[in-house]
């Protein structure tokens, strides 16, 4: 079985867990857009839903399969959301922004009763960080926001080089929010929660790739089938 086929076999089993009137954070990526497909026939097929999608690609591809939409400022909460993720550690904390999306995706998911991350089984790994954590910064003032950054690095005992993401056309990479994104590579996160808190607390900064205490459960699929991997301790909790 191929990568794309692993991916849209723990997609269709978070599928699984979605009822008739649910409202549903719709992730983004390639996982995520096997959900959004595999979503859009249960719809045709009758089931009641509606979605909030963390990104504009994710918007056209609900639309595209034919998946009601609407915001959240319409609803007031999210009962599931299904998304992908970059690495994924035993505690369920989770590297996400591959895709540039981190910042809709947060919201979207902090926003929901549970976040169900589905991946294929190479995203877990025993400590995060050889993903390149993704931090979303405001342009003004970059240089600034980059020695914050380097000085919160030093401070969580990681290190490494930081580059600003280009697009495929060489161009800087702009989120959905106007924002850019520095990637860093920092090898190995010591300690997840303690970095996510210096980064957040930084005026630059708007957003970064980790999710900590957010993700409820993890659907991985690989070679020797599926396993689904809970969160003990309860959402938000982050110690
Ligand atoms: O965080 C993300 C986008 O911002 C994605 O969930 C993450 O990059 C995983 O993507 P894929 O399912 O394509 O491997």
């Amino acid at each position: 079985m191929n990568m794309d086929q692993l991916k849209r076999q723990a997609a269709a089993r978070a599928l699984e867990e979605v009822r008739d009137g649910m409202q549903l954070g719709l992730g983004t990526g390639s996982t995520a857009k096997h959900f959004v497909e595999l979503l859009g026939e249960r719809v045709a097929a009758g089931l009641k839903v509606i979605g909030v999608p963390t990104s504009e690609a994710t918007r056209a591809d609900a639309l595209r399969c034919g998946v009601p939409l609407t915001t959240l400022d319409e609803i007031d909460h999210l009962d599931i959301t299904v998304d992908g993720a970059d690495e994924i550690d035993p505690e369920l904390n989770l590297i996400k922004g591959g895709g540039g999306a981190l910042l809709r995706e947060k919201i979207v998911a902090a926003a929901s009763d549970r976040m169900i991350v589905i991946a294929d089984d190479s995203k877990w790994v025993p400590t995060l960080g050889k993903f390149p954590l993704p931090v979303e910064v405001i342009p003004f003032g970059l240089g600034a926001t980059r020695r914050a950054i380097e000085k919160a690095f030093a401070e969580c005992g990681v290190s490494g080089q930081m580059a600003v993401r280009k697009a495929k056309d060489g161009h800087v990479f702009v989120t959905d929010g106007g924002h850019w994104i520095v990637d860093a590579q920092l090898g190995r996160i010591v300690d997840p929660p303690g970095l996510a808190k210096a980064l957040s607390a930084i005026p630059g900064v708007v957003e970064h790739g980790l999710f900590i205490g957010l993700a409820s459960s993890a659907v991985l699929a690989g070679g020797g089938g599926i396993r689904v991997i809970e969160r003990r301790k309860p959402k938000g909790d982050q110690e």
